[in-house]
């Protein structure tokens, strides 16, 4: 924020004020305008408007302040920056909006606040019966709040908020900072440094994930960010192996109750996956002379003139209490849970209501809850876990802190994690962590100051997944490297280094990655893509790969693939049945699902040529001309034919879908038709069993076609073959977390589409602006 305040102090003299700020009546005259352009969303002229009548003297800023502050809601900031907004006025409003012919238009924000100062616009705010400030605890009932500075902070101020949106933020920050402020959650050093050392090899260099296991130990509030592959789960797993272990060593010798969420079904049968397989493998053994430990003690207690040492007890187990440590190890791994749920589905979602079941008068029954991709939780969402918590719960936060935030407002994550990539670990958790990890921290991630927050969160650097022979590695680590914030030249000259450094990995000839830029809109190119996987662009055709194991990786494939399986696979028999007489068509299913995740087209966009509502039927149409689809155009805009893929774009709790499942079109036989086949759409259980859920096509009331997945809706997603397409014209929505997001899809080929000259390099090198009070604790 003190760049913003910078150029805003910056700015030539303010011209004089546009008549839209001198007067309510040719404000809101102009917000239909914007709101006709698509420019402002209808909701957010309606909050102004609803204050113009409850409050008739409300001055014309603080009304503009309010529609923009709504307005920042649904692009994902919980608060509107008015000395950024100052800076850059036309950020405010979603310009250029999607397919505008821009004939006739109306004044751009620029245009109006032009002549605005940020001491007349935050004297217009004064006003009591609608604002109220944060700084003296936000009395009364204030539709708005004006935000206060926090300690380390001071630039942050001002700030407007929908009072709803503060409220969450301040229920988010004090039941952190409640967390933070707690140290006798702490296991004792000694301790945490045996069942480390017997969780991980011993290193010379710091191994984050050993640390981060450590901070989330130490902490009853933790985040363990990284990019993909950076062993997250590998690490909560050993932390919940760790906290296991030291709670049935306890006094108690009680196992904790933990659960293990995740934002969308998709995301939560991910993790449910890789988890149930990381139990199952992980080495315990080193972690039952813990347990022996407490067995050992109780003893001692029970005759207080024998005393055993650590020592003593390790001795024990290595004389041949072996059945002892076997079944302790198996108590261990039993007590850690494998099973993932949704938040919905934990807090306990009701219809209609966007009330849980569990909140701070009816908490959850849990000691540990680990959220899984965190970057997709919002704010609204993390309030109400934290509050459904009880007070003594730890919560452990998993995620990529450079992936998109969530598509609702709040950044939890990202604003959470701002100090991550430099640690801000103070000497006392410095000194800490070389006792109970054995290596130092190295220097530059000291910092004196360090906040309470810092402490409690550790960033995982290194990917196990792509190693230095992979392209997507390369260039994810490449496009997510953030600009330095120096002066203007200095500042072109990084951008410049940025887009070669970007354009040197297509370059450098990795085997899975490949770039096509299309000519024109109409360029055949695309269609091969879709169709085949377009293995051409890779080289060697994508042929001859192997992974880390040593396996051979298939070569890259288009939708043809699924369809291909539909077809070959499909069962002969007549009866779809039920239970065992349905085995045939599950069977089907899950190989027809199975290899639909082996493609997937990402776009930045919704509307025009280059967003889905463009790209679906285009692709529909493609296939079809392949011979791979039989719908008319009708059905392919609007309808329903064999082979749709949909995308689940409401939780439907009716059903069982999640936001973000994915179901694909089947023809059945028909029960009731002899010799007639019915459509249903099959979807994976999101329970991880691999059952296969059939639903009647009219009873998805929340579905879109997904041949091409807005990057937003493929978070928590993966697929082996991603190409990320690009639109031909620059857009707000078109960040470097966007394409940090949409290249860490791909699992094992990656395609980059550009539809426009330069639009890679325009993306790589703009930021996504976040607007909250989260950043320091
Ligand atoms: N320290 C390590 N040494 C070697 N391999 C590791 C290490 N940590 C993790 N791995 C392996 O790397 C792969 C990715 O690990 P993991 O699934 O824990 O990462 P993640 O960060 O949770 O990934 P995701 O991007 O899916 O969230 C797994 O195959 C895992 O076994």
């Amino acid at each position: 924020m003190k760049e913003m305040n910078d150029l805003f102090d910056d700015l030539p003299e303010p011209p004089e004020a546009h008549p839209a700020l001198e007067d309510t009546a040719a404000l809101l005259a102009l917000l239909e305008r914007w709101v006709e352009r698509g420019w402002l969303r209808a909701l957010d002229r309606a909050l102004a408007l609803f204050l113009q009548r409850e409050v008739p003297d409300a001055p014309a800023p603080l009304l503009l302040a309010a529609a923009l502050a709504s307005h920042q809601l649904g692009r994902g900031h919980v608060c509107l920056d008015l000395a950024a907004t100052l800076a850059a006025p036309d950020l405010a409003l979603s310009l250029p909006p999607e397919g505008d012919d821009l004939s006739d238009p109306p004044p751009r924000p620029s245009e109006v606040l032009g002549g605005l100062t940020l001491e007349r616009w935050q004297q217009a705010l004064a006003h009591p019966e609608l604002v109220a400030d944060a700084a003296r605890g936000a009395p009364g009932h204030t539709p708005l709040v004006r935000g206060a500075a926090t300690p380390g902070h001071p630039h942050q101020d001002p700030r407007l908020y929908l009072r709803r949106y503060w409220q969450y933020e301040q229920e988010i920050r004090s039941r952190i900072a409640a967390r933070l402020g707690r140290p006798e959650a702490a296991p004792d050093a000694e301790t945490l440094a045996t069942a480390l050392d017997a969780l991980f090899a011993s290193n010379v260099e710091i191994d984050w994930q050993k640390a981060a296991c450590a901070l989330a130990a130490r902490s009853p509030f933790a985040v363990i960010t990284g990019g993909p592959g950076t062993g997250k789960t590998t690490t909560v797993v050993k932390l919940l192996a760790l906290l296991q272990a030291m709670a049935l060593g306890s006094d108690h010798a009680r196992s904790l109750r933990i659960r293990l969420a995740a934002p969308t079904g998709k995301a939560a049968a991910r993790l449910n996956d890789s988890i149930a397989g990381q139990v199952a493998s992980l080495d315990l053994s080193g972690l039952a002379p813990l347990l022996a430990r407490v067995a050992s003690e109780d003893e001692t207690r029970r005759s207080p003139t024998k005393t055993r040492s650590l020592q003593d007890v390790n001795e024990q187990f290595e004389e041949g209490s072996n059945a002892v440590s076997s079944s302790a190890v198996a108590l261990l791994r039993n007590s850690i849970p494998t099973e993932v749920t949704t938040l919905h589905r934990l807090l306990g979602s009701r219809p209609d209501t966007r009330h849980f079941r569990h909140h701070a008068d009816n908490p959850l029954a849990l000691d540990v809850l680990v959220i899984d991709e965190a970057s997709m939780v919002d704010i609204e969402m993390m309030a109400a876990v934290l509050s459904a918590l009880p007070s003594r719960a730890r919560l452990v936060l998993l995620g990529d802190k450079d992936q998109l935030a969530s598509v609702e407002a709040g950044a939890v994550l990202g604003d959470l994690c701002q100090h991550a990539e430099s640690g801000h670990y103070t000497p006392a958790t410095c000194d800490w962590l070389e006792r109970v990890t054995g290596t130092p921290v190295p220097e530059r991630y000291e910092e004196a100051g360090g906040q309470p927050l810092d402490q409690a969160i550790a960033m995982l650097r290194v990917s196990h997944r792509f190693d230095a022979q992979s392209g997507i590695g390369r260039l994810a680590e490449a496009v997510n490297r953030p600009l330095g914030l120096q002066n203007q030249q200095e500042s072109q000259n990084e951008k410049a280094a940025k887009k070669r450094a970007v354009r040197e990995i297509f370059q450098q000839g990795y085997a899975d990655i490949a770039r096509l830029a299309l000519a024109d809109a109409d360029d055949p190119a695309l269609d091969r893509l879709v169709v085949n996987g377009n293995p051409a662009g890779f080289a060697n055709s994508g042929e001859g790969r192997i992974d880390r194991r040593g396996e051979p990786i298939a070569p890259p494939v288009g939708y043809c693939h699924y369809l291909e399986m539909l077809r070959s696979k499909r069962p002969d028999s007549n009866t779809f049945g039920d239970g065992e007489a349905r085995q045939p068509f599950d069977d089907w299913a899950r190989d027809v699902l199975e290899a639909h995740g082996r493609f997937q087209l990402l776009c930045a966009l919704r509307k025009g040529p280059w967003g889905i509502e463009g790209l679906n039927p285009r692709i529909g149409r493609a296939l079809r001309r392949a011979g791979w689809l039989q719908a008319s155009d009708l059905e392919l805009e609007q309808g329903w034919f064999e082979g749709r893929p949909v995308l689940v774009t409401r939780n439907d709790y009716g059903l069982g879908l999640m936001n973000g499942d994915i179901g694909i079109a089947l023809a059945v036989p028909d029960a009731r038709q002899p010799g007639k086949k019915l459509l249903r759409v099959a979807f994976p259980a999101s329970d991880g069993s691999g059952k296969i859920k059939w639903v009647l096509p009219s009873r998805l009331q929340a579905v879109e076609t997904v041949f091409a997945m807005t990057v937003h809706k493929s978070q928590g997603s993966e697929f082996t073959h991603t190409a990320l397409l690009l639109p031909d014209a620059p857009n707000p929505i078109l960040t470097r977390e966007l394409v940090y997001t949409g290249i860490t899809r791909a699992r094992h080929w990656l395609t980059v589409v550009e539809t426009g000259r330069g639009m890679l390099d325009e993306a790589v090198t703009r930021e996504v602006m976040r607007v909250s009070g989260l950043g320091r604790l």
